[in-house]
């Protein structure tokens, strides 16, 4: 049995009793804790009156400190899966791999209606805080897009929704973390930081920069040319990016969508439009979109990239067959078989500990057991989980 309350602890005279375990938020100084797994609202709880804001979270998991002065600071990982198909083997792959890198910070995948329950408990077992969103469609248009499923990626604009964490990571499913990069999370708030996209592939055809052979990667190889004016803004690629959630923010953007006539790269050149002014580009290492190695390899040191982003065509690592064009290098085969040796490592499963097993103070946990012990210290009255 957790000893508890905790002396100091910020719930300490509230009347909960320790049955409960879930995921757990913090909601401007509100504590929102949701049963795990079926994520079902069991009881939201302010602190005590003059506790103040929401105690600051020690990023060690040494639990909670006093209240401080400073704004509560949630963090979270978020991914977005769709559909029934084998992306679940994707963010299977990228919950393993930030749990082998230790991140201190939970996984959110947002799911849309068409995920089965199936692919929802998978994740759950892999300790995924999974939350279903409605999916968010671009007007009526005749666009071609990149890739004619690149229209339910405007549905990813609905993170900006969770304003129970001050910053989030987003990562598409078809990325791997093979290094710890919690340290984004400190970057500096007001601005989105991404990594450049490279305009080199064919997918970039239609543009004038593919046109004229210039790209952001490496701008003195083919110079813009001055009489097609200012070189185009700096362009980050969608499946990574730091930002921080807003309600104004969300609502402006899903506004924005419904009067933006739909381009060929959907929801990334819309982000891009949109965050124009306030985007700051991360280094390479931080999102290697694969084209990257055969399109600009002098900008690539393989072995300093800490995240690998499986756009290029045949480059899914669990669809691999070598067949498409660049899939029979040598590096990617290195890559895609770095990909499994996570995804097939079972020593990476999420092991859910009893609340009885959490160490108190739980530091160096990981992050999902990190989340559960967080609430296991906070013993609510609750109905019994259905799980
Ligand atoms: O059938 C699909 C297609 C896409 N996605 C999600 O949408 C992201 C963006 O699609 P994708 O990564 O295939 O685009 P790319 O980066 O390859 O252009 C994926 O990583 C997944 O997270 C999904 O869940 N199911
Ligand atoms: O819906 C648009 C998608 O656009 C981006 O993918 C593209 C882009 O990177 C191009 O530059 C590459 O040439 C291409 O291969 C790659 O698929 C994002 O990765 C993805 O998350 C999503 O936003
Ligand atoms: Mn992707």
């Amino acid at each position: 049995m957790l000893p508890f309350p905790r002396s100091g602890h910020p719930f300490q005279n509230l009347p909960i009793t320790s049955q409960d375990v879930g995921s757990f938020q913090w909601t401007r100084g509100r504590a929102r804790v949701y049963d795990l797994p079926n994520q079902k609202l069991v009881k939201s709880q302010y602190p005590p009156p003059g506790l103040g804001m929401a105690p600051e979270l020690a990023p060690s998991g040494a639990g909670f400190t006093k209240p401080a002065t400073l704004p509560r600071r949630a963090y979270a990982y978020v991914t977005f899966l769709a559909g029934n198909g084998d992306y679940v083997k994707g963010v299977v792959g990228l919950a393993k791999g930030l749990r082998k890198v230790k991140t201190a910070y939970p996984l959110v995948v947002v799911v849309l209606p068409d995920v089965p329950e199936e692919h929802r408990k998978i994740l759950e077992s892999q300790g995924c805080i999974v939350r279903e969103i409605e999916p968010v469609y671009p007007p009526e248009n005749q666009t071609q897009f990149a890739m004619a499923y690149y229209v339910i990626n405007y549905s990813k604009l609905r993170i900006w929704e969770f304003v129970e964490y001050s910053k989030m990571i987003y990562l598409d499913g078809d990325i791997e973390v093979y290094e710890n990069i919690d340290n984004l999370f400190e970057l500096r708030d007001g601005y989105l930081y991404g990594v450049m996209d490279c305009f080199c592939e064919k997918t970039w055809s239609h543009t004038p920069q593919y046109k004229v052979g210039y790209c952001q990667q490496s701008p003195d190889k083919v110079r813009w040319p001055t009489e097609l004016g200012e070189p185009p803004s700096l362009y980050f690629n969608a499946g990574m990016f730091v930002f921080e959630p807003s309600i104004a923010t969300y609502q402006d953007l899903l506004k924005t969508v419904q009067v933006t006539t739909p381009t060929t790269f959907a929801e990334q050149d819309l982000l891009n439009m949109y965050f124009k002014d306030i985007y700051k580009p991360i280094p390479i290492n931080y999102n290697l979109v694969l084209a990257m190695l055969w399109r600009h390899p002098e900008n690539v040191k393989l072995e300093e990239v800490k995240v690998v982003h499986y756009c290029a065509a045949g480059s899914k690592p669990w669809r691999y067959t070598g067949k498409e064009e660049n899939m029979e290098r040598e590096d990617i085969k290195e890559l895609v078989n770095k990909w499994w040796d996570i995804y097939n490592d079972a020593t990476l499963d999420y092991k859910p500990l009893r609340a009885s097993e959490v160490p108190v103070g739980g530091v160096d946990i990981d992050p999902f057991v990190q989340a559960l012990s967080e609430v296991a210290h906070l013993q609510y009255v609750t109905a019994p989980s259905a799980a």
